[in-house]
């Protein structure tokens, strides 16, 4: 089942981001009423896994996130579940280019209740490995930090957090406040004004 009708692996880095645009605005965002991970109410939900998990979404997702990497970065890891595809595909990206070879850490929401106990999966990596958190989508900031406490508890560096979109809720200041860097790809603006342009009010 193709949702493009191009191939995604000759694009530019701007037209990569409009077919991104467009997968989400069709796949991914919805207005309703929603209740979110932190208990906050929303008027509109994005879930992204429909693109994440599509390999011409997951191509674009990780080639973009792959983009916004510095050069230092040596892993990503990522909160299950909405990030389990997306570390993925940034890792495969990196086979391509530079930051090159970069594995991917699964980080549970609890410990795995026997055989491991784990907190992480994945690959066993150095002491002090540099890892960027990757998200699909924050809200709060609170789970990207879990995430950041699990991976320097597991004896890496955590060096940043890099999103798909940023809802513009409270994450970047969260981020701020402790002291990690923080980049997005897309924020909920983005979104909007693509839907919006493109799905007229019933009336
Ligand atoms: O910034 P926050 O307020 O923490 O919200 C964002 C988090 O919420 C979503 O996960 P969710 O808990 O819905 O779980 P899922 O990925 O397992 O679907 C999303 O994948 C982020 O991890
Ligand atoms: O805050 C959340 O739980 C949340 C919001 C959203 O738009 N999408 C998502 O997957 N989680």
């Amino acid at each position: 089942m193709l949702i493009l009708d191009c191939s995604p692996l000759t694009l530019s880095a701007d037209e990569a981001r409009e077919k991104l645009l467009y997968l989400l605005t069709q796949l991914a965002y919805r207005e309703g009423s929603f209740t979110l991970t932190s208990g906050r109410y929303s008027d509109y939900y994005i879930n992204c896994k429909p693109v994440t998990l599509h390999p011409q979404g997951a191509y674009l997702v990780g080639s973009l996130l792959h983009g916004l990497l510095p050069p230092e970065a040596e892993a990503v890891a990522g909160m299950t579940l909405g990030a389990d595809p997306i570390v993925t595909a940034v890792s495969l990206a990196s086979l391509q280019r530079q930051p090159a070879n970069l594995p991917a850490l699964i980080v549970r929401k609890q410990a795995k209740g026997h055989g491991t106990q784990a907190w992480l999966e994945g690959p066993q990596l150095s002491p002090g490995t540099r890892v960027w958190i990757l998200e699909d989508v924050v809200t709060t900031g609170g789970s990207a930090l879990q995430a950041v406490e699990r991976v320097q508890e597991a004896g890496y560096r955590a060096e940043g957090i890099l999103t798909l979109v940023d809802r513009l809720e409270g994450a970047e200041a969260c981020y701020q406040e402790a002291g990690i860097p923080f980049r997005r790809l897309l924020t909920i603006e983005d979104i909007r004004a693509y839907y919006r342009a493109r799905h007229t009010p019933e009336r």
